[in-house]
């Protein structure tokens, strides 16, 4: 006999909060096969960040110079301690907290398993378990890829492999690490563990690092990269064998020809896939795409009756703020729903998403590259301001970062902004909100101040150099 509830949720990531005090008093089941609060809070954004911050200092350490200022003695790294602030200190007590906050609540049921479904709005749980419910939330997220070579196409943090899901809770820093990818998992964590002191060696398929970013900010990235570490374009594993004394011999074929690279530890980061097939939801009446991905439409719903679809498993963009205004659009459709809030359901905003790269330096952008500006034939003006034409760039001494702005030539609205250099997450925020509000780039340029002398003048000037 399946126990029924009112509303089943699954993923504890982004789908934690759709337990909004609208919904309090719903019969609400959530179903989590892992560590409460999901990938952005345990092994995601937060933690790598709180690991990219401290790599950023060794770096600046040791460009001060250039500042006229010499930092005297050795800068060391104690990994165990940046490791314990992070997650013993910081992320495991809020995961803890969040899963007996939300089992406190007695309307809520807390299933530790793994859901599948078994027909429309009915799921069988790893427990042996049966559940259905009136309405069902899909929030369950991605999973890392491994690669179809013996020996690292399984998770063994014993053996030295991991993902992105381990390699933060290594016991020690290996002396080498081989980083298998170029996206945003495997750049920041190559500036992380490189900074930190690991010999890293980078493989990269394709030709350069973050291809998907604008030309121009992919291949000054890549640059950058080679000089801080070994980093091999164009090229694949095509075999890994660990000997007695645990080092990994990976077997390259690549533009250098047959290589090989020894290293004691191997982080895998070529991708994430979507967890929709491994929830068997067409049994439940759910489409996927050819890419895996839970069809929805505007309002999140999927294309069953009485289910919504939200975050990694339900977009391609695979990025927290998504999965976040995504709940947000869902708690607000349930609320409707279930005649908890009056008002018509809403549609979610995909317009203008914004990403970010916390490498060093950093790279933010939002919309469409010019390459694909021009493959779809868009009009556009462009303009690039590099931040050491401005007077905060002369104090960086900064002699890299670029910002580049594409706008309607008509209209001088927004299509796209691109930025590499200290601070871009942040940086580039007026310009996400000049799109989203449809303001034009002259009015965003000359109709407030811009306080001089800060890193801000760089989205100011180039604003200012667009042709509109
Ligand atoms: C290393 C790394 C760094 C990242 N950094 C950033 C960043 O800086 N900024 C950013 O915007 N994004 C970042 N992301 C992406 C971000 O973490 C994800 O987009 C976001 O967490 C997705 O949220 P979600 O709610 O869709 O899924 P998740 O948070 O993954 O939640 C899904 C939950 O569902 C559970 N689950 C899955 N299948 C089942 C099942 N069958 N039964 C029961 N439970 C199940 C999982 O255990 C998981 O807890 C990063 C990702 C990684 C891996
Ligand atoms: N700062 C952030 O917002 C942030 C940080 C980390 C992850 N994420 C999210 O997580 C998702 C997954 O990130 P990711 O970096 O794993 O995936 P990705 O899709 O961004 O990059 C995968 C990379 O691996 C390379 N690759 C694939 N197969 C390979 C192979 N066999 N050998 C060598 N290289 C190979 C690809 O060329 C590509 O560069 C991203 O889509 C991103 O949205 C976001």
């Amino acid at each position: 006999m399946a126990t029924h509830h009112d509303l089943i949720i699954i993923g504890t990531g982004s789908g934690n909060s759709l337990v909004t005090p609208e919904l309090e008093g719903l019969d609400i089941a959530i179903v989590e096969e892992g560590t409460f609060g999901g990938t952005c809070l345990n092994v995601g954004c937060i933690p790598t960040k709180m690991l990219v911050l401290p790599a950023d200092r060794v770096l600046e350490s040791r460009d001060a110079a250039r500042l006229g200022v010499t930092i005297d003695g050795e800068v060391t790294v104690d990994w165990p301690a940046i490791r314990d602030r992070i997650f013993t200190d910081r992320i495991d007590q809020i995961s803890a907290g969040g899963e007996r906050y939300r089992r406190s609540q007695g309307f809520v049921t807390v299933y530790a398993a793994t859901a599948e479904f078994v027909g429309p709005r009915h799921l069988a749980l790893s427990t042996g378990e049966e559940i259905t419910a009136d309405r069902v939330v899909v929030a369950a997220g991605s999973r890392a890829d491994l690669l179809e070579v013996d020996g690292l196409d399984r998770v063994a943090p014993d053996r030295g492999v991991h993902t992105s899901d381990t390699v933060m809770r290594m016991d020690e820093l290996p002396r080498r690490i081989a980083i298998v990818g170029g996206g945003f998992v495997a750049c920041e964590f190559a500036h992380v563990f490189a900074a930190l002191g690991v010999e890293v060696t980078q493989i990269q398929r394709s030709g350069a690092l973050l291809r998907t970013e604008d030309a121009e900010i992919s291949r000054r990235y890549t640059e950058l990269a080679r000089g801080r570490h070994d980093l091999r374009l164009e090229t694949q594993v095509t075999s890994a064998s660990r000997s007695d004394a645990g080092t990994w011999t990976l077997a390259l074929k690549g533009l250098d020809g047959d290589t090989d690279v020894e290293v004691d530890a191997v982080l895998v980061a070529v991708g994430r896939t979507p967890n929709g097939s491994r929830l068997r939801v067409e049994a439940g009446g759910i489409e996927l795409d050819a890419r895996g991905v839970v069809v929805v439409d505007a309002q999140q719903r999927t294309t069953a009756d009485g289910v919504w679809a939200l975050g990694d498993v339900a977009n391609a963009w695979q990025l927290k703020h998504v999965a976040n205004h995504e709940a947000r659009v869902v708690a607000h459709n349930l609320a409707v729903d279930t005649g908890r809030r009056e008002g018509e359901p809403m549609e979610a905003d995909h317009r203008f998403v914004p990403h970010a790269v916390f490498g060093h330096p950093q790279i933010a952008a939002f919309g469409p590259t010019r390459a694909e500006l021009d493959g779809a034939g868009t009009p556009y003006v462009d303009y690039t301001q590099a931040f050491g034409d401005t007077a905060y760039g002369w104090a960086l001494e900064d002699t890299t970062g670029i910002l580049t702005v594409c706008a309607d030539p008509e209209t001088g609205l927004l299509l796209s902004a691109h930025c590499l250099g200290p601070h871009a997450s942040t940086l580039i925020q007026p310009l996400i909100q000049a799109a989203s509000f449809g303001q034009p780039a002259g009015e965003v340029a000359r109709g407030q101040y811009w306080i001089h002398p800060a890193l801000a003048e760089v989205v100011e000037n180039a604003l200012i150099g667009l042709e509109v």
